[in-house]
């Protein structure tokens, strides 16, 4: 192992995926330091879930070679699974358990002793503010409170990487403030955290590391102020390396607007 792979929290080297004859993921190279707030961001189907499930075990490529806090995710399955913690999209959880026992299974999976999980569990709900639905079902939970109870899950055995996929989609202003507290402290510990978000203003406020991806390629990589440039700001940049085009042009939304539906 060099020097280099220990020091980065994911190196990705030539890693492709394709569906039938769609390529979700073309050939990318990535390289994500560790001890940063990173932030994977592109348009709708760029191929960031792809690469997360990738590169978190869930789903084998078709070529290429994915390391995590130096060791390689699809030869060393059981070391990279001990130290990453994975809140995935569409998140699936025992939904009939309460959120307590969630977490205390969750803990025994991961081998952490029960006193342990039962002293990280109580803080963690806390600081989620989860304590008072803690021994509700998890299938009566809201949007918000999977969100929390998934990151919970997910930082109970304090990993050293932290992959997130959209962590703040359908989370109340108040419960983003408490997630973003929560990894704002753990990147502070020196651990990563690597997330996903189509949300600029977000990114650009918490990562000090950005990844551009757009088609299945990444467009750029690195330190925020870098992959910003001289944009005004991070939506800038990004809307000018994915190329879009910013309003809809020609007449073929001409009917819409200004009432006159069809009755
Ligand atoms: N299981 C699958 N079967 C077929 N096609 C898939 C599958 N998963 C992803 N794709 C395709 O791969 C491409 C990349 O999808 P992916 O979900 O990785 O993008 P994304 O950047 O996460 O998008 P979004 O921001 O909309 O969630 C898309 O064209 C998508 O339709």
């Amino acid at each position: 192992m060099t020097d280099a792979a220990v020091d980065a929290a994911v190196r990705v080297h030539d890693l492709w995926k394709s569906f039938g004859r769609q390529t979700a993921v073309a050939g990318i190279e990535l390289t994500l330091p560790a001890g940063r707030f990173i932030g994977l961001v592109g348009p709708n189907g760029a191929g960031k879930t792809t690469t997360l499930s990738m590169v978190t075990g869930l789903l084998r490529p078709d070529r290429g070679t994915v390391h995590v806090a130096g060791h390689d995710v699809w030869a060393d399955p059981a070391e990279v699974k001990a130290r990453i913690g994975v809140l995935p999209e569409g998140l699936r959880l025992f939904e009939r358990l309460s959120g307590r026992e969630l977490l205390a299974y969750t803990g025994r999976l991961r081998g952490l002793p029960g006193a342990e999980v039962d002293r990280r569990a109580a803080a963690l709900l806390d600081v989620l503010d989860l304590a008072g639905a803690q021994h509700k079902l998890v299938v009566d939970y809201s949007t918000g409170m999977r969100k929390k109870i998934g990151l919970a899950a997910a930082l109970l055995h304090n990993p050293e990487v932290l992959f997130l996929d959209e962590p703040f989609e359908g989370v109340d202003p108040v419960s983003a403030q408490t997630i973003r507290g929560v990894l704002e402290r753990f990147t502070r510990s020196g651990a990563t955290v690597v997330f996903s978000s189509h949300v600029m203003e977000l990114v650009e406020s918490l990562c000090d590391w950005v990844a551009v991806m757009a088609a299945g390629r990444i467009r750029a990589q690195g330190p925020l102020a870098d992959v910003k440039g001289d944009a005004a700001s991070l939506q800038e940049a990004f809307l000018e390396l994915v190329g879009a085009s910013g309003s809809p042009s020609g007449s073929s939304l001409d009917w819409l607007g200004g009432g006159g539906a069809v009755r």
